[in-house]
């Protein structure tokens, strides 16, 4: 077996390195478009530079590495950015996992996409993998064209890994997330604004990597939800977070979506149910405590 992993210095691309890099009878292929993040870390790490819109740079790599499978986590994904610069959101999250996609069906390649609960219009929730799509966001709208090409490309082997507000200790720079957050915000003594009325299944990015793990060794085909099991505000996260780190509670100050002017809309209630991962793949997610409790002991 031989993994190839896209984005490999993103925030779920460092935890499948940590997961992947030391199973024994597995060959470890991380890419990533800039230079190697990881090298500190993972000294012996076999890391080639892939930037996935660069076409042919995608066949030579794919030709030359000869993987079995290929985890795809690479993607534009600020989400306001995104709403912003749309034509590069497009290229980065559409055009490239098309070629992507065909390459991989062209190879034999096995390929699990990276998705999100954003292609849903966050009327209702928490949601099963057959639910009805409807974007509200560009982000959201091109990880579901996304989603269409990967299960419209003739011969190829996919399963999608929709997940949902990922979170965990990222090495070398990169995006933050709602817990390092909100921990490092009142470490500070910042007062924060935190919304009560958005849901979320937080996912440990720890969790997101093991799914993705599964999906591989059962070469999994189709649409598998992979998250928490907790349905929470950002607010209930913040207030957890603060007891988990005995931070001071005082400086969250509990808001509505409305106190946010964002470019991008955010889906209000989402939440994805983890059942057909944890029947078919066997995938046990931590609980929130449990994953505050990692990041913290990292
Ligand atoms: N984070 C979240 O809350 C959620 C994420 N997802 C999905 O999970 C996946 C992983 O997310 P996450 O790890 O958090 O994202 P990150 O932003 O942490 O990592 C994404 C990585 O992709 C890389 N990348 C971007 N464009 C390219 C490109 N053209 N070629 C090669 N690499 C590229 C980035 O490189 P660089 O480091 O140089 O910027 C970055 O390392 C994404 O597909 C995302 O849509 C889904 C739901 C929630
Ligand atoms: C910055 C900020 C966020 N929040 C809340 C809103 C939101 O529910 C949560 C995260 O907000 P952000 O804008 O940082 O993240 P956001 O862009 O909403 O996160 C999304 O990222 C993409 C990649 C996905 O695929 C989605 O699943 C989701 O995780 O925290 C506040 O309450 N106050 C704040 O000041």
């Amino acid at each position: 077996m031989k993994i190839l992993l896209t984005g490999a210095n993103g925030l779920l691309g460092q935890k499948l390195v940590a997961l992947l890099h030391a199973q024994p009878c597995l060959a470890l292929v991380a890419t990533g478009r800039g230079p190697n993040r990881l090298a500190e870390w993972y000294p012996n790490l076999c890391f080639v530079v892939l930037d996935v819109t660069d076409a042919g740079q995608v066949q030579r790599v794919l030709a030359q590495e000869q993987p079995t499978h290929v985890i795809h986590t690479a993607a534009m994904t600020n989400v306001d950015e995104c709403e912003l610069n749309q034509a590069a959101c497009w290229q980065q999250n559409v055009v490239a996992t098309a070629h992507l996609a065909a390459v991989c069906a062209a190879q034999g390649v096995h390929l699990t996409h990276l998705s999100t609960d954003f292609i849903f219009d966050g009327s209702v929730g928490p949601l099963a993998e057959d639910a009805v799509p409807a974007p509200i966001s560009h982000y959201g709208a091109s990880k579901l064209a996304a989603e269409n090409a990967v299960q419209g490309t003739v011969g190829l082997r996919w399963a999608i890994a929709r997940t949902v507000l990922v979170y965990g200790v990222l090495r070398g720079g990169g995006r933050t997330n709602i817990v390092l957050w909100v921990r490092d915000s009142l470490r500070a003594g910042k007062a924060i604004k935190v919304v009560d009325d958005q849901w979320r299944t937080p996912t440990l990015a720890e969790d997101l990597a093991q799914g993705c793990w599964l999906l591989a060794q059962h070469s999994g085909v189709g649409i598998y939800n992979i998250c928490g099991d907790e349905m929470l505000t950002p607010y209930a996260m913040a207030l957890r977070v603060a007891n988990y780190f005995a931070l001071d509670k005082s400086l969250i100050e509990r808001v509505d979506a409305s106190t946010f002017s964002q470019p991008a809309r955010r889906p209000a209630r989402t939440g994805l149910l983890i059942g057909k991962a944890q029947r078919e793949l066997g995938y046990r997610p931590r609980t929130f405590e449990e994953g505050i409790a990692l990041v913290a002991a990292q």
